[in-house]
């Protein structure tokens, strides 16, 4: 073990972390896949692709069906079938085609270990997020779990950021986003945490870095706190 990645000890100036959930922690392309096609299937709709899937996915379950019913030019007015299936579906195959990236669970053992306090903040509906991360064995690093139906909005607006770190008992400027996405980028940016984008995520099609995160990380537990500085400090 180098010295930079030796676990940091408290005292240091971080307090929490916002750690979010799809492109980030788990890779769950096979579940939207699954839930969505299997969704259309029942409206005699035609399938998607996971290369517009991983184009769309981020901005909630709300945008992705929207968009899909775009996509495959049909008419907005199946939305509600469309949502009711769907929940349906993912719930019954939540976890069974999604994978925990590597890193992820030493990653978040380390944030621990250095004293943080952990939340989980997706634009997933709560539903999905909460029995995910139990099948995943990932629920235990969190004290908070909230969805994109947890607060008036959704990432990429500051509020839930902001709503975390008051839940949390912690200071934006002291508390660290991790994410995939520009919504992750932008949030943080707005509500004023520093944040750090994993390379491998699901960022609409653009590089990472040019939604210009503190960090592009390859796996989570390469994240060296040492190395980022929190914006009061
Ligand atoms: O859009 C979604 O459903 C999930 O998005 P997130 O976990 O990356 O916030
Ligand atoms: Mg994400």
């Amino acid at each position: 073990m180098s010295p930079e990645s030796a676990p940091l000890t408290p005292p240091h100036p971080w307090q929490a972390a916002i750690v979010d959930l799809d492109g980030t922690m788990v890779d769950t392309l096979g579940d939207f896949e699954l839930a969505l096609n299997r969704s259309l299937a029942e409206l005699d709709l035609p399938p998607v692709d996971r290369a517009f899937i991983e184009h769309t996915v981020g901005k909630g379950s709300a945008h992705l069906l929207r968009s899909t019913l775009a996509h495959v030019q049909a008419d907005a007015q199946h939305y509600e079938a469309l949502w009711a299936a769907y929940q349906r579906h993912y719930l019954a195959i939540n976890g069974q085609a999604s994978a925990v990236y590597p890193g992820v669970m030493e990653g978040l053992a380390r944030l621990r270990e250095a004293g943080l306090r952990l939340a989980c903040l997706t634009n997933k509906p709560t539903a999905f997020a909460k029995p995910l991360l139990q099948a995943k064995g990932l629920d235990g690093f969190f004290s908070h779990v909230f969805g994109g139906d947890a607060f008036e909005r959704t990432k990429p607006d500051p509020l839930p950021l902001r709503k975390t770190c008051e839940a949390l008992g912690s200071t934006p400027a002291f508390t660290l986003m991790v994410g995939d996405s520009s919504n992750d980028a932008r949030a943080a940016r707005a509500a004023g945490c520093p944040v750090v984008l994993m390379a491998y995520g699901y960022n609409h099609g653009e590089p990472p870095e040019s939604a210009r995160p503190d960090a592009v990380l390859a796996r989570l537990d390469d994240l060296d706190l040492r190395a980022l500085r929190p914006h009061g400090g």
